[in-house]
């Protein structure tokens, strides 16, 4: 995969159609210390183009692990798990059969993507319906929700009207230019089609969104609306991905609403997310009325090919010690550290470039441009450890990730309640559709432990103590897993 090389033109016009390639993979949610990702225009600066590396499905990962490649004995691949009925990625269907036009199936064979997954499958029918029904859908992390809202997005614009028909809204500016590639590199073979971002960038101040496919976030959407330079009048589908996160959020969810008043006539509208807390499902069901709802429940969200682990650390300053360790085991591995403090991962970046780990950081402190270099430079494999907030939380999508590490286990607001969503998308940012990784969280205390536990129990699922007294034992777990033949593959690999 090309890493950040080549910078996207602020408007994305389809490119000329090329050669098959290897996949590449793409990429993303404020935390509750962290402001959300959107500010009004003139508050961040930012950028127009999708991340650079972003193309999801689209290109080997270049930040690969080479344990990988080594001794691998499992040979569970793609095919099979799309052959298997009790996996999410399995389909009854190929995309053929799912009545796509020749252009985005060339689309999607550029992409290696050879059969759906179960949520396309099953959500594309009921989003293609004509009239346009709204739709609430749900489904695993790294199962393609993207491909899923983008496929039906692309299929219903009109090229001859270059006005912004599809208004995608997303929490964070990472996951706005990530699906904004998605989008592009799936529509590639469109001739025409115009693809814009709609998130912070004083370099556009004035200047009009003009293009049949908008992403961006909801402050910088609603505010574009309201100073006449996104034209509203020819939206006719509106997509929140996240969207539990989106209308859960004080902020957010007024932007959102505000941004649905804002679009005059009829429209589709389409929400995504891996979780949909009941608290929330209510709401959503306000904001896209009569849907075709697809849910989940609790215990089928957790992905197989995640491996859930924890250690006891002696105390929290401890913890860092414990981090260390294990990176000195581990140092091959693609890896991203949570932490609930923006302050936390400053310091973490500080003392763990001093002890010689190359790491990169992105907070909400970060400017908007200096965070798109930081996503690039993981993206195409320069940085190896991201050390990120919440704010990163949800729907980043780098396939070669093998590892999540949550050094302070996900709470809510209060810090004292455990925030299960948050924690089911964190570690979903490793084993995306059907590769493996292991999620491993950090417990120092009796309330730590006790919000792990409630996690564990909400999703009914196993998380594995390591001993902290054998470290041999430790690398034999990790090295297990991350040996695996699906580890951190390609989608080409994968499918091969
Ligand atoms: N049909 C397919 N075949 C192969 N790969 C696919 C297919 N659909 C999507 N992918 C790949 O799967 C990965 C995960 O997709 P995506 O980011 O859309 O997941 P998601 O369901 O939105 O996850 P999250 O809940 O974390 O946001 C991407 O790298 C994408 O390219």
């Amino acid at each position: 995969m090309a890493a950040a090389e080549s910078t996207p033109p602020a408007t994305t016009e389809a490119p000329k159609p090329a050669e098959p390639t290897e996949p590449t993979e793409s990429t993303q949610a404020p935390a509750a210390d962290q402001p959300a990702a959107d500010q009004p225009a003139d508050e961040k600066p930012a950028d127009e183009k999708p991340a650079a590396d972003q193309v999801d499905g689209a290109g080997s990962p270049a930040n690969g692990n080479p344990l990988a490649d080594t001794e691998a004995k499992v040979e569970v691949k793609l095919a099979d798990l799309q052959a298997d009925p009790d996996n999410p990625l399995y389909s009854a269907k190929t995309f053929e059969e799912l009545q796509l036009s020749d252009e985005l199936l060339k689309g999607i064979h550029q992409m290696n993507f050879r059969k759906p997954s179960k949520i396309q499958e099953k959500a594309l029918p009921l989003l293609l319906i004509n009239p346009p029904q709204n739709m609430i859908a749900q489904s695993q992390s790294g199962t393609g929700k993207t491909a899923a809202f983008s496929l039906n997005i692309l299929s219903r614009i009109d090229i001859n009207n270059v006005a912004p028909q599809a208004l995608v809204l997303a929490p964070s500016r990472e996951l706005a230019r990530q699906i904004l590639g998605v989008i592009t590199h799936m529509g590639q073979f469109i001739e025409g089609l115009k693809t814009m971002a709609a998130v912070p960038d004083p370099t556009r101040r004035g200047m009009k969104y003009e293009a049949h496919v908008l992403v961006g976030t909801p402050g910088t959407a609603m505010d574009m609306i309201r100073r006449r330079l996104l034209d509203p009048r020819s939206i006719k589908i509106l997509v929140l991905d996240e969207a539990d996160n989106m209308l859960d959020q004080g902020g957010l969810g007024e932007q959102c609403t505000r941004v649905k008043a804002l679009i005059p006539g009829s429209f589709q509208t389409v929400l995504f997310s891996a979780t949909f807390p009941d608290h929330v499902i209510n709401f959503a069901q306000r904001f896209a009325p009569n849907a075709n709802v697809i849910t989940l429940a609790h215990e089928e969200l957790t992905i197989e090919g995640i491996k859930q682990l924890c250690i006891d650390c002696p105390s929290e300053p401890g913890k860092y010690d414990v981090l260390l360790k294990f990176y000195g085991l581990m140092s091959q591995a693609s890896s991203i550290i949570f932490v609930r403090k923006k302050q936390t991962a400053e310091e973490l970046e500080v003392r763990m470039s001093a002890d010689g780990h190359k790491v990169a950081q992105l907070s909400g402190n970060l400017e908007g441009d200096a965070r798109d270099r930081v996503i690039d430079a993981f993206r195409s494999g320069e940085a190896k450890v991201l050390i990120t907030t919440n704010v990163l939380a949800r729907g980043i999508d780098v396939q070669s990730v093998t590892m999540v590490i949550n050094f302070d286990v996900p709470t809510m607001a209060n810090g004292r309640d455990p925030d299960p969503e948050t924690y089911l998308h964190r570690i979903g940012r490793t084993g995306r559709f059907g590769r493996v990784g292991v999620a491993l969280t950090l417990i120092h205390d009796r309330p730590s432990w006790d919000q792990l536990h409630a996690i564990a129990d909400y999703y009914k699922t196993e998380v594995q103590p390591l001993p902290l007294d054998d470290w041999d034992a430790v690398e034999e777990t990790i090295t297990k897993v991350i040996k695996n033949s699906r580890a951190g593959k390609s989608t080409v690999e994968m499918s091969n």
